[in-house]
């Protein structure tokens, strides 16, 4: 049962707890909640945190400890998962009402949802801050800052990835169906002292106040990409693809290439609303979506839905050709045949599901994943390669994308 004032935001369940603060974070930026609230979270324990932009009016949370885990894989994992969940969220009403999802590209291995042992949410902006899980919990000061970084190591050197990139170029050149495929790589980054996830993630927020910040399980992230949002009967996705970096954006919406290379993403999502359960999709795009890092061509779309479950969605779309390619079974197989490094949860599904099948889903792009005694991360990029793809040109966007995590790494 959704309490009434719950709807909007699809989080629902009783109220537990007011969370009682010094300072009033109702009508705080999400990046100002986020970085006021993580630091209730007990020391050497990592938190789980989606921070939407505020013009979402979406719920931010920060959650830690585990109360349930459903894992799945395969097709139709995300839905899998939930099923597993919400039969048991109905055995278990005083639990958080939300779990925490992430999912790995690759269908073979294992995603999960989680819900927190302790949930600290805001589920509108102007709204107080409610705890589910704790009674009051204590403010641990976290005032640290993060580690000096000791060394920066290419998974991945520029003639590696010349060479994929040329492989995939002959491929999509000689073969008439395959159109277009996204390749990535790595950097793993080592400092000398455990980061503090949650300090990334609110300074991922602070400078990506138009992404969806995330911190799943050691993959802490700001994306700008929203794959699946589900509320209230209606979805919504920010579909991304074509990119130059800040100084080069009037050349996005005249180039060619750019445009079929979006086109094609869009594309992914359009042809698969109706299997999706989606009818009456209004598509809004492309326009420049600015950011400080780079700019992007950027679709909107959104549809009614028949049946509220962002999971389903999410199976059914998932991936999208910004992160696999087109048509998708070909990419995907190309991928697996050229990429040397594991995805692992980059370019999957991260996001959060209620009970009742709403959520909100983004795409884990422009993130790290943290080793379990977060001494080392390793940040993924990935870009769309297309038959007239430039090896040069794409190293260095996906440096620029890298740099959207490592720049709030220092100091
Ligand atoms: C795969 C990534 O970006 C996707 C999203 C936006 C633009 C993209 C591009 O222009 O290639 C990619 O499709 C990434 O950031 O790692």
């Amino acid at each position: 049962m959704i309490a009434p004032e719950a709807r909007r935001t699809g989080v629902a369940s009783a109220l537990v707890h007011t969370l009682s603060c010094d300072v009033d974070l109702s009508a705080a930026s999400g990046a100002r909640w986020l970085d006021a609230v993580r630091r209730y979270c007990p020391p050497q324990v990592d938190p789980w945190i989606w921070v939407a932009p505020d013009t979402d009016d979406a719920p931010a949370m920060v959650g830690w400890g585990e109360q349930a885990r459903f894992t799945a894989h395969g097709h139709g994992a995300a839905e899998k998962a939930f099923t597993a969940y919400s039969s048991w969220a109905a055995e278990h009403p005083d639990a958080a009402p939300v779990a925490f999802g992430s999912f790995p590209f690759s269908r073979d291995a294992d995603g999960f949802l989680v819900v927190p042992a302790v949930l600290l949410v805001r589920r509108h902006l102007g709204e107080s801050t409610v705890v589910f899980g704790a009674d009051s919990p204590q403010l641990h000061r976290r005032d640290g800052d993060l580690p000096v970084i000791d060394t920066l190591l290419l998974d991945l050197d520029a003639d590696q990835w010349r060479h994929a990139v040329t492989t995939a170029t002959t491929r999509l050149s000689q073969d008439s169906e395959l159109e277009k495929v996204v390749l990535s790589r790595s950097v793993s980054v080592r400092a000398s002292a455990p980061m503090d996830r949650g300090l990334v993630a609110a300074r991922l927020s602070g400078k990506f106040s138009g992404c969806w910040t995330y911190c799943h399980d050691g993959l802490v992230g700001a994306t700008p990409e929203l794959l699946v949002d589900c509320r209230d009967g209606l979805f919504r996705c920010r579909v991304l693809a074509g990119t130059r970096k800040p100084s080069w954006s009037h050349e996005l919406l005249h180039d060619p290439k750019e445009h079929r290379e979006h086109e094609l993403a869009v594309a992914s999502v359009t042809g698969r609303l109706a299997e999706a359960g989606l009818s009456e999709p209004a598509v809004r795009g492309p326009f420049l979506l600015e950011l400080p890092n780079v700019t992007h061509l950027a679709t909107d779309i959104t549809a009614r839905v028949t049946t509220t479950n962002a999971a389903h969605i999410v199976d059914v779309i998932h991936p999208t050709a910004a992160v696999c390619g087109t048509p998708r079974e070909l990419a995907y197989q190309l991928i697996e045949q050229t990429e040397t490094i594991d995805r692992g949860r980059f370019a999957g599904p991260v996001g959060w599901m209620s009970p009742d099948g709403s959520g909100q889903w983004a795409l884990a792009l422009r993130c790290g994943q943290f080793s379990p005694d977060n001494q080392s991360v390793r940040v993924h990029a990935g870009a769309g390669i297309m038959p007239s793809s430039d090896p040069d040109k794409e190293w260095i966007e996906t440096r620029a994308k890298m740099e959207a995590f490592t720049s709030v790494l220092e100091g």
